[in-house]
């Protein structure tokens, strides 16, 4: 039997701006439906990988497969199957978002009634007569993302959707991609948030200087790191020796502010505080990506 192709596949693309090596070997495959991530801090080659995949760039070398062809030389058969988040700032100037979105469908010969539902589908019903230029920042990149998606793409590419975004509106938006994936589209996202990465991908390619140092689900990584989990209680929850004794091969620190523990094994940890009834302030922090990028660049990781 042949093997299943992906939807995308990335062959050891590389692109050079001048001396900077933006993309420096890439290689990764994304199987459909599958939410994809590429994380990485600033400048590490995320946007201009993406724009390669979806045709925007030419890579120096290397080879990118999108439902099985090429897509540069710019390919007018995948544009109407990839949906591409364009930044709020491309948006026509002074149109409300029900005109923004409906000149969107008109491109792709889409009637107006859907276009209004992709806004239904974004929660900007009451923002339809709206013009643009009012709308919040989290707002914006929903109407994008309702732009990108009004042609029903089955790939869908999300460029940093949720900087600049506070708390509460990024949350909003992840629950929109988690919906999007789930009707079945393939989603590739970059990021710089750790935390988002985590959240939603189901594999995640870690980007750093052009090019991937890890790829895998984000579960995996984090597992695969080995690294402890830090118990903290409130600093003098008990005499520094008693701690010690709890578990030998624990590393324990009291600075004065916390009593942490960093350990592999928590179970016996938590246990015995409780028993001591030591369990005031508990935090119990496990390691996350943020670990496997140190783990990997020996870097802190800096978005
Ligand atoms: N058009 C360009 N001309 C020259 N250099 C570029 C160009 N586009 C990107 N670069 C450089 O290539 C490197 C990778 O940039 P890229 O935008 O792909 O990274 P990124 O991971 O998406 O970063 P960010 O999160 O800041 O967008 C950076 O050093 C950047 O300065």
């Amino acid at each position: 039997m042949l093997p299943v192709a992906g939807t995308i596949e990335v062959n050891d693309i590389h692109k050079r701006y001048g001396d900077t090596r933006a993309v420096d070997g890439v290689t990764f495959e994304v199987q459909a439906g599958e939410f994809f991530g590429i994380l990485g801090p600033n400048g590490a080659g995320k946007t201009t990988t993406l724009e390669i995949i979806e045709g925007l760039r030419e890579p120096d070398s290397g080879t990118v497969s999108v439902f099985g062809t090429s897509p540069w030389p710019r390919n007018k058969g995948l544009l109407t199957r990839m949906g591409v988040q364009l930044q709020a700032s491309s948006f026509f100037e002074r149109l409300t978002a029900r005109e923004q979105i409906r000149m969107f469908a008109s491109l792709y010969g889409v009637a107006a009634g859907r276009a209004d539902e992709m806004l239904d589908t974004v929660g900007l019903t009451d923002k339809a007569d709206s013009r643009t230029e009012k709308l919040s920042g989290g707002q914006m990149q929903r109407l994008s993302i309702a732009c990108a998606l009004v042609h029903d793409p089955e790939l869908v590419f999300l460029d940093e959707p949720t900087a600049a975004l506070d708390p509460q509106a990024r949350r909003n938006l992840w629950d929109l991609l988690r919906k999007i994936n789930d009707a079945g589209r393939t989603v590739v996202l970059t990021t710089h948030y750790m935390d988002e990465a985590e959240a939603l991908c189901d594999r995640v390619a870690i980007m750093d200087r052009g090019q991937v140092l890890e790829l895998g689900p984000p579960a995996t990584l984090v597992r695969g790191l080995e690294a402890p989990t830090r118990i903290s209680v409130e600093s003098g929850a008990l005499p520094m020796a008693d701690a010690q004794a709890i578990q030998p091969s624990a590393t324990v620190e009291d600075d004065g502010v916390s009593l942490t523990f960093a350990t592999t094994e928590p179970g016996p940890v938590l246990a015995a505080l409780a028993d001591r009834d030591a369990l005031h302030g508990l935090s119990v922090k496990a390691a996350t990506l943020e670990d496997v990028f140190l783990n990997l660049t020996g870097r802190e990781y800096r978005a």
